[in-house]
């Protein structure tokens, strides 16, 4: 069976800043906070979902399987099965990827699908000589070999392992994403003040689309405990130059690198659901759909190469509808680097790229920067990666109705070599 499968409604929350400690809201927090007005808003009980899906990718302990915390915490009863996935940055993507096969194949008809990151909760892991240690007291018989087990204390097992820092390597090649960024920057001969001045746009048009109220109803306020109030994602800089930019060290690989602050994605904390329905629950509920789903490409490559990846999947994507690049009107590519964009965008233009890596005839062509991450990306706004997969799909299909445009592609590189691609036509 193959029907058609439309994405109803989605809602974040604003994409929060890590700033050196753990932020208001845990995974499932945030979840919460921008699931919950989304599911009032709805002209149907949350009972009605068959399922939900949440992509995280650094889940705590405290929330183990954040998709079942939170539909609980959503109120959507005990009797709601929910999972939680995890491919990296592609884990938001995955969750509505997932729901939109489960609903096309026949066996669901409304899914709620999402993904949530807290990074500013990633944890600080005792090192593996200090884990040996604490067996060892565990296993001590009796003061004696208690006091014996003390007297192994180095000063080293109070060295923490960075949860955060690790979850950025690739344990393959042992390189952190923005040194693979920089693999892809030298690739491509990126320019440093071409990526400065990319992620200059990307804060501006940010600031331009929060001014204008492009993010209204699908940024929801966040509360936090402590009585704060988030409206807004907090990293844009509206007054951000290239002048300034030009003035911050490179980031991973000094001192000739191009990845700075002021061009590599924000570490954030955010959260993000969209609502996907069939037709029969469409009609069912009485929905109006804002965009129809149409196809979906995951794709794998070195790792060291990760950023290209939106490339190996958007592309058999779009052919596989026989789609040209001028035929697509809206792209969102995440923002993981702006030098990875911009090697993305590079490749495509590239004949020899084209035909060794994707086997087509000549290139596949020339992205204009007026159809790409319209309304800024995560350079601007954050990168909360198992959220922002699932965030593309939905600020494209807004995006696509208010500019009332028929196609749009969302993409992402994923840590570890891979990409997800999803097409979207107007509903
Ligand atoms: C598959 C994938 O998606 S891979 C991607 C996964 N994600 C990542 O790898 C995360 C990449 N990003 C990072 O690791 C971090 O953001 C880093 C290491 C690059 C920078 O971290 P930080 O030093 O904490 O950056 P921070 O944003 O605080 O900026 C540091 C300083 O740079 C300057 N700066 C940053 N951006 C700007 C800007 N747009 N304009 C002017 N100054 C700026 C400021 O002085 C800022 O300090 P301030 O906030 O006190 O004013």
């Amino acid at each position: 069976m193959s029907r058609p499968v439309y994405l109803i409604d989605g809602a974040r929350t604003p994409f929060l800043k890590a700033r050196g400690r753990p932020g208001p809201f845990t995974p499932v927090d945030l979840a919460v906070q921008c699931g919950r007005p989304l599911l009032m808003r709805q002209p149907f009980d949350a009972s009605a979902f068959d399922l939900v899906i949440l992509g995280c990718v650094n889940v705590i302990q405290d929330e183990m399987n954040p998709a079942r915390v939170a539909a609980l915490r959503l109120g959507l009863g005990e009797d709601q099965v929910a999972f939680t996935v995890q491919i990296n940055c592609g884990s938001g993507m995955q969750s509505i990827d997932t729901a939109f096969r489960y609903i096309r194949e026949g066996s669901h008809e409304i899914v709620l699908a999402g993904g949530t990151e807290a990074l500013s909760h990633a944890p600080l892991v005792y090192n593996r000589e200090a884990t040996e240690w604490f067996g060892e007291m565990n296993r001590a018989q009796g003061p004696l070999d208690k006091a014996k087990a003390f007297t192994d204390v180095r000063p080293d097992f109070f060295s923490p392992v960075i949860g955060l820092e690790r979850g950025l390597t690739d344990p393959i090649t042992s390189l952190n994403m923005g040194q693979t960024a920089e693999v892809l920057a030298h690739r491509f001969g990126i320019e440093r003040a071409t990526a400065d001045a990319y992620a200059v746009e990307s804060h501006k048009r940010l600031a331009a689309a929060q001014e204008q109220g492009r993010l209204d109803g699908e940024v929801l306020p966040a509360f936090g405990r402590d009585g704060s109030t988030h409206r807004h994602d907090d990293g844009v800089r509206p007054n951000s130059s290239i002048e300034k930019l030009a003035k911050l060290d490179p980031a991973f690989e000094k001192p000739w690198g191009k990845v700075t602050p002021g061009n590599a994605s924000q570490i954030t904390d955010g959260a993000s659901w969209v609502i996907l329905a069939s037709e029969t629950a469409i009609e069912a509920h009485g929905l109006t759909p804002i965009a129809r789903l149409v196809d979906s490409e995951w794709s794998a490559l070195d790792p060291a190469i990760m950023g290209l990846a939106p490339v190996t999947a958007a592309t058999p994507l779009a052919q596989r509808h026989g789609l040209d690049c001028d035929d697509i009107d809206l792209w969102e590519i995440n923002e993981a680097f702006a030098v990875q964009v911009l090697a993305c965008l590079a490749a495509w233009q590239d004949d020899d790229f084209c035909r060794d890596v994707l086997g087509y005839d000549s290139a596949f062509g020339r992205i204009d920067r007026g159809r790409l991450n319209v309304d800024g990306g995560a350079i601007s706004l954050g990168h909360p990666v198992g959220t922002s997969g699932n965030r593309i799909v939905l600020h494209l299909a807004n995006a696509m109705k208010a500019r009332g445009v028929r196609r749009g592609i969302a993409t992402e590189c994923i840590g570890g070599g891979q990409g997800g691609a999803m097409l979207l036509e107007a509903a």
